[in-house]
């Protein structure tokens, strides 16, 4: 397994690393990505095994192509330097690194992966990271975390232990993340990396699910963090484009071509205008269309 830096992140489930039935059968749901946790999913007393099984897991178990994530145990825990040590060596392709406050601390962990790279005689720069953006500080250093190396993938707002620390709860309207979400999502995309929304824990309440879903990737987020493996197929359907929007941006497409073929860089298309704006609109939903198998290299339409 290597990093790869662009691919598709629409699902990234959490798998508590302390359940081998769960981690057997995480790649048969379908996310694109899969995070194993060793941190809070994981009580005091399990930690040693979780990472033994965590590791041994990444080594025989057959994820169906998705991206493997480790969440591991934070840099004040004692857990830390053995978590990062045995990820390494099992070869993950993700280390995500839970209540990131500082740009440092991204540096610290980047340092310590070329550490055990080095010593176990892996090519160095095939492990991403990420950081998991849990507190008032965290938040507010998001542009330096976001741009603390060259191997960041990502950064995802985590508003179960951020609202902790704001001295508040979740609520259904979600305006206590307002800030944590905006700031995450403008640091995120300022840097060039991918922008995760926190997990939605109520499983009962598809509604609320949906609508927060919805808002996250009408502000502009690449996917969720989610808790089980039920929430995929909504996230999916959320992020994915519909029939009529891969049409439309065929359409603009073809519009703006033919406006460049006349020498000019607007066109007027049912109405409305396509200019250079509106035609990158229109490319990302091909591309993420096609990284859906939507459509196929030719465009030709592949849903049901
Ligand atoms: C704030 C934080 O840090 S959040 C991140 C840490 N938390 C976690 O990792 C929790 C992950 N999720 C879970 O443990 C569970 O989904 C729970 C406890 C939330 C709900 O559990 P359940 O009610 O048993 O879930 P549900 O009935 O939907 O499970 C259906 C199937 O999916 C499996 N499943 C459920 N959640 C997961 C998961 N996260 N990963 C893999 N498989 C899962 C179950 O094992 C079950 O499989 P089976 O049908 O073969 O028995
Ligand atoms: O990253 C997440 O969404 C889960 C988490 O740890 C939190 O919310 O504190
Ligand atoms: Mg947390």
């Amino acid at each position: 397994m290597t990093y790869v830096k662009n691919r598709l992140r629409r699902t990234m489930m959490f798998v508590p690393g302390n359940n081998p039935a769960m981690i057997k059968d995480a790649g048969i749901y379908g996310a694109d990505s899969i995070m194993l946790d060793l941190e809070d999913s994981v009580s005091l007393t399990e930690k040693d095994a979780a990472r033994l099984l965590v590791y041994e897991a990444i080594k025989t178990v057959d994820f169906g192509g998705a991206e493997v994530v480790v969440r591991v145990n934070g840099q004040d825990t004692p857990y830390y330097d053995q978590d990062v040590k045995a990820m390494v060596k099992a070869g993950v392709d993700v280390i995500r690194l839970p209540k990131t406050e500082s740009a440092e601390m991204i540096q610290k962990l980047v340092k310590d992966i070329e550490k055990w790279e080095d010593e176990f005689g892996i090519e160095r720069g095939t492990i991403g990271v990420m950081a998991a953006i849990e507190s008032a500080k965290g938040v507010l250093h998001a542009p330096e975390i976001a741009e603390s190396s060259d191997l960041m993938m990502g950064l995802a707002v985590s508003g179960e232990d951020y609202t902790a620390d704001m001295h508040t709860h979740r609520y259904p309207d979600g305006r206590e993340l307002e800030f944590a979400r905006n700031m995450v999502l403008q640091a995120a995309r300022a840097a060039g990396v991918y922008a995760f929304d926190t997990v939605f824990s109520n499983m009962k309440d598809t509604e609320g699910f949906y609508r927060e879903t919805n808002y996250i990737h009408e502000l502009g987020y690449d996917g969720k963090s989610l808790v089980n493996p039920r929430q995929i197929e909504m996230v999916n359907k959320v992020f994915n484009p519909t029939k009529e929007e891969i049409e439309d941006a065929q359409n603009v497409q073809n519009a703006i071509r033919e406006a460049r073929a006349k020498g000019s860089g607007v066109i007027s298309m049912n109405g409305k205008m396509v200019d250079k704006p509106v035609v990158e609109k229109a490319n990302r939903v091909l591309e993420t269309a096609k990284a859906s198998h939507l459509i196929d290299e030719e465009g030709n339409y592949l849903g049901e």
